[in-house]
């Protein structure tokens, strides 16, 4: 832009953003890539979640929403022009006056494993104890472990994660198991000793993606602002986290809930492309809706997936997620909700 105009439509756009390393390091990429896309400059405001200064476990104080409330509410206020979430942080109900503006392409959805010693997962001795405050990693971990004969321990331990992984560095713990995302964010993805197989932990609907969140076009500014960052979505990804998302809202689920989802493109045979499969001489991309509910002491797993066309619009999205859903409640899912602190 080489007009200068005084007022918010000239100036820097304002990114609300949290303080710790990985919120400073996702929302320091994504400011690049808004400057670039707008041709603005872009200004980090820090703003104190909940989330960030509550010692309670994630699990007692409601999970969704923690870390997200204070940054809407500098959206709404006018404070900030928009923000960056961690998409699966992101309670599932998207608010009227609030707008997705874009989802990003995702990075490595899996979990990871930091353990003492370089260990995997299998190779931990009997009676190890594994770091996660999260019911849905230590139910698939625990139920691993139950079907490969070793007795694990699970420690609830929270923090951001430099302190979680400390956990390990100090002796307290043998392994935690984190976000492969998060890891790589904030330049510690070299620390990881296992990645784990998603068919050993599915990860958490939206794991690995961010959501870019400003106003809904009320004015003529925020729907500018809507229209530019649309540059930055990568439609299938939203596909995917929609459908993710659209799964844990139709088990009625919060995100503390032991509930993990992932949409992908499954790989097909050759010669065809992953993510197609022929069908009437016509490539139909297709995408594969996996998800699974445990109880956090792995006893019970309903795990299942999904298959069909990649959606092209919200709707359809949504009816993945939904129709997965009703399939794994058929199959007793809700039962296995019931531990949920709220
Ligand atoms: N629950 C906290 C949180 N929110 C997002 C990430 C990592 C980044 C991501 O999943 O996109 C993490 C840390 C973790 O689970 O290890």
């Amino acid at each position: 832009m080489t007009e200068r105009r005084t007022g918010p439509e000239s100036g820097p756009l304002r990114l609300g953003t949290r303080r710790s390393k990985l919120a400073m390091a996702q929302s320091g990429q994504v400011a690049d890539a808004v400057s670039r896309v707008t041709g603005r400059s872009v200004e980090l405001v820090e703003i104190t979640t909940y989330g960030d200064i509550s010692r309670e476990n994630l699990a007692q104080i409601g999970g969704t929403g923690v870390f997200v409330t204070a940054l809407r509410e500098a959206l709404l206020r006018g404070e900030v022009d928009f923000a960056v979430h961690s998409l699966k942080d992101l309670p599932t109900a998207q608010p009227d006056d609030l707008a997705l503006a874009a989802v990003p392409v995702r990075e490595d959805a899996r979990d990871v494993l930091v353990a003492r010693d370089g260990l995997r997962f299998a190779e931990l001795p009997d009676g190890a104890r594994v770091g996660t405050g999260s019911p849905r990693r230590m139910a698939q971990l625990n139920a691993y472990a139950r079907c490969h004969g070793m007795t694990i321990e699970t420690a609830a331990i929270r923090g951001n994660v430099d302190t979680r992984i400390g956990y390990v560095r100090d002796g307290e713990l043998d392994a935690v198991v984190l976000a492969a995302a998060g890891l790589s964010r904030i330049g510690r993805i070299d620390e990881v000793t296992e990645f784990l197989s998603v068919d050993m932990v599915l990860p958490a609907p939206g794991q690995g993606a961010l959501a870019i969140e400003c106003r809904a076009g009320r004015t003529a500014q925020d729907a500018a602002l809507v229209a530019a960052l649309a540059a930055l979505d990568d439609p299938v990804t939203r596909a995917a986290v929609t459908a993710e998302r659209s799964l844990l809202a139709s088990l009625e689920a919060g995100c503390s809930a032991p509930v993990g989802a992932l949409a992908d493109l499954p790989p097909l045979s050759a010669p065809l492309e992953r993510g197609d499969s022929q069908a009437d001489g016509q490539i139909v991309k297709e995408m594969r809706l996996r998800g699974v509910v445990g109880t956090t002491d792995g006893s019970t797993l309903v795990q299942m997936s999904t298959t069909g066309p990649v959606p092209e619009t919200h709707d359809q999205a949504m009816a993945l997620g939904r129709e997965l859903a009703a399939e794994m409640l058929a199959k007793g899912a809700a039962g296995l909700m019931g531990e949920r602190a709220h």
